[in-house]
């Protein structure tokens, strides 16, 4: 029978030809308690197959860090090349076709997140494509767009989604873009009345798109029908330029994603035919009516936009991702690098052995991982809730709104701090662009931003939550995860489980959640100014209480995937170990609102707890990153999976000091989109 770590070896010597592991590999290794090959397995099926074949071809296709040390000309180049060249290939092997991506967009975006490893950029080009620009014309069009949808899944075509605009970006009823119907010539003629209307940030538009999802006013005879998708033509097929009418200009030099050419837009009078329209949920009549099954403004624009919801889901389990790699890469340099002598044994301490740091990353690390399992259930959610088709019949809407909205928000401000402390972890190498936090903390900032603003989404996943206790007292159904949510408020009691006891646990994050929502809708339902109690009641009560929600969502969901490991009581352990440390540190972080339910010496006893747990999992903690479907291209020079980070590092270094002399002879700053 293969020991834990030869497991290990056999395993990673598939990604990695040649893999020699460290000593401090063997140790970690053979300290851990879980069985490898049933844990491996269980994670490997998480994820749909395609996910792995390409991670795969894209691992053998490209170099780690090709995308240290360029130019922006030079990176778009780079960006537009790569993701032509491993889209070319994954229809090539056919793991997918060009009718698969059509069919399922969300598939392919969701499996090229784990590029962003080689690249950010590179999968925010098939997010932009694939997940924003064909997935709208998808859900918005009708048959008159479907050739459209072609050639944009075969890159005949390159388009972008033009929403945001430099006046507003959350607020889209507001934009200011018009596109007025001319019903003599049957055209829209679009135009950007101010400054303000241009639409900005537009990933793709600056040089490479020739096409474009744009969102304007929409005007029939002088009477306004709110914000609608429209598909136009913006540059000539041919020659590249700009159509009459149309200006583009570039948004300049960006704090990161370099890689993506963002752009503006204006238009002059611009005029387009009237199959412009993407015309699923509104249409004009041939003599001129507008017409709409959906009478409400907001609710049409919420429909339309509806799809975003994928690229959310598909955000946060990249952040996710991205948290995990880093923190496992840190974990693994704590495990080798050591400071300071011990006084008692006179040897040096490794960093993986000192209690605080165990405190500083380890519940980081244990977070991430009951997080990546919540998601496997919201991606869930998410494909019940395709299959009714996106509009408002759909009963699921406005729960993939809320769950979507929320994981976005968590996920990617848990990341942003993650990737902070990994950082920090590695002391003055983190401040190396070789150790991959130089190209993933501005991503994970910007992905706090875009696609919906954290802030404003937290704010509309509080509304749908309190919905839910609405509904309870009109006896309508609750959204799925609202079971637990009652018409009473609970009842405060002692806890009298043990701390390591996942169910009691769950008992007190149900409690806090309910307790929460129950709180929050009734100061609403009391205030007589419910705007202005809206606005002062989210720092304290509607942000706590959707905090509250999603992380009884996040034990429930992992407590239900632990069945898996009904089998092998000591693997179920070391997993349970990191959902009862999240917990814990949940509770200890908001003890002030455990006050009835416990006293403070058992906060204290908790507290006490939590550390114990955390030595437990520090044995087992870098066998776990192992388990992840991380490449060895894909991890920093320091954290590379055989665990020899100077070796490694100074390889990288090595390696820059001959390349600086070749760009200088500068071969490669070609600044071109295609
Ligand atoms: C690199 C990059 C790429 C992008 N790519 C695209 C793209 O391809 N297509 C596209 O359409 N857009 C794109 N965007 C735009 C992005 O989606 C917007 O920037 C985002 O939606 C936020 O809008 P805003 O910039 O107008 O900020 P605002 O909406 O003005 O927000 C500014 C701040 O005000 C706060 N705020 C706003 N309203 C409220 C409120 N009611 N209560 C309390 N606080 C509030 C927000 O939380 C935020 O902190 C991109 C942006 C960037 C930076």
């Amino acid at each position: 029978m293969l020991c834990n770590r030869e497991k290990a070896i056999k395993r990673i010597s598939l990604l990695k030809k040649h893999f020699k592991p460290s000593e401090d590999f063997n140790r970690e290794l053979d300290g851990c308690t879980f069985d490898f090959e049933l844990a491996s397995k269980v994670m490997r099926g998480l994820r749909p197959e395609v996910y792995y074949q390409i991670i795969s071809l894209v691992d053998s296709m490209m170099k780690q860090n090709s995308f240290q040390e360029k130019s922006r000309a030079a990176m778009r180049y780079k960006t537009n090349y790569w993701f032509k060249k491993i889209l070319t290939k994954i229809y090539e092997k056919e793991i997918l076709t060009p009718e698969k991506v059509i069919e399922d967009p969300d598939l392919l975006n969701r499996c090229t997140m784990g590029i962003s490893f080689f690249g950010g950029e590179i999968s925010t080009k098939f997010a932009v494509q694939i997940g924003l620009y064909l997935k709208s014309i998808k859900n918005m069009g009708t048959e008159t767009h479907k050739d459209a949808l072609m050639r944009a899944a075969t890159l005949e075509e390159f388009g972008c989604f033009c929403l945001t605009e430099l006046g507003h970006g959350s607020d889209i009823s507001k934009l200011e873009t018009t596109a007025h119907f001319d019903q003599i010539t049957n055209q829209f003629i679009f135009n950007s009345p101010t400054e303000t209307s241009r639409k900005f940030w537009i990933g793709n538009l600056a040089s490479t798109a020739t096409k474009a999802v744009v969102f304007a006013q929409l005007i029939i005879n002088g009477v306004r029908h709110g914000v609608h998708g429209f598909l136009i033509q913006i540059r000539d097929p041919e020659t590249h330029e700009c159509l009459y009418g149309v200006t583009i200009g570039d948004c300049g030099d960006k704090i990161g994603m370099q890689g993506i050419d963002n752009g503006w837009i204006m238009f002059d009078n611009f005029r387009v035919g009237k199959k412009a329209l993407l015309n699923k949920f509104a249409d004009i009549s041939p003599d001129g009516i507008y017409t709409s099954k959906i009478t409400s403004k907001a609710k049409r624009m919420a429909v339309q936009l509806g799809s975003l919801s994928g690229g959310r889901i598909a955000i946060s389990q990249v952040s996710n991702d991205c948290a995990l790699g880093v923190s496992s890469g840190s974990l693994r340099y704590w495990a080798v690098k050591k400071q300071f002598k011990n006084p008692k044994t006179k040897l040096e301490t490794r960093l993986l052995d000192y209690r605080i740091n165990h405190y500083r990353l380890i519940t980081k690390f244990a977070r991430h991982f009951v997080q990546h399992i919540g998601m496997t259930k919201v991606v869930d959610f998410w494909d019940e809730y395709l299959k009714g088709g996106l509009g408002t019949e759909n009963k699921m809407t406005s729960f993939i709104h809320l769950i979507s909205s929320v994981t976005k928000s968590v996920l990617t401000w848990t990341t942003f701090d993650t990737c902070s402390e990994s950082r920090q972890a590695l002391g003055g190498l983190g401040f190396s662009s070789y150790n991959g936090l130089g190209s993933a903390i501005p991503v994970m900032d910007l992905n706090r931003t875009w696609e919906g603003d954290n802030n404003i989404l937290m704010q509309q996943a509080g509304k749908l939550i309190l919905q839910n206790l609405s509904n309870l007292f009109t006896e309508k159904p609750v959204m799925p995860t609202f079971d637990f949510l009652k018409t009473e408020m609970p009842e405060a009691e002692p806890y009298l489980k043990s701390f390591g006891d996942v169910m009691g646990l769950l008992e007190l994050l149900t409690y806090r959640a309910s307790t929460l929502i129950h709180q929050t809708g009734m100061k609403l339902n009391f205030a007589e100014d419910k705007m202005e109690a809206w606005d002062k009641l989210l720092a304290f009560n509607t942000y706590p209480m959707t905090f509250a929600y999603f992380d009884r969502f996040l034990l429930q969901s992992y407590i239900n995937f632990l069945q898996q490991f009904n089998e092998d009581q000591k693997t179920k352990e070391v997993f349970t170990l990191l959902g009862v440390v999240y917990a814990q540190k949940v509770i200890v972080e908001d003890a002030e609102f455990f006050r009835d339910n416990l006293t403070r010496s058992q906060i204290d006893d908790l507290k006490e707890n939590l550390m114990d747990n955390l030595l437990k999992l520090r044995k087992e903690v870098v066998g776990l990153s192992y388990l992840l479907p991380l490449t060895d291209k894909m991890q920093g020079a320091v954290s590379k999976l055989d665990m020899k980070p100077y070796e490694n590092f100074l390889d990288f270094v090595e390696r820059s000091e001959r390349k600086i002399s070749i760009d200088i002879d500068g071969d490669i700053l070609i600044p071109s989109s295609r």
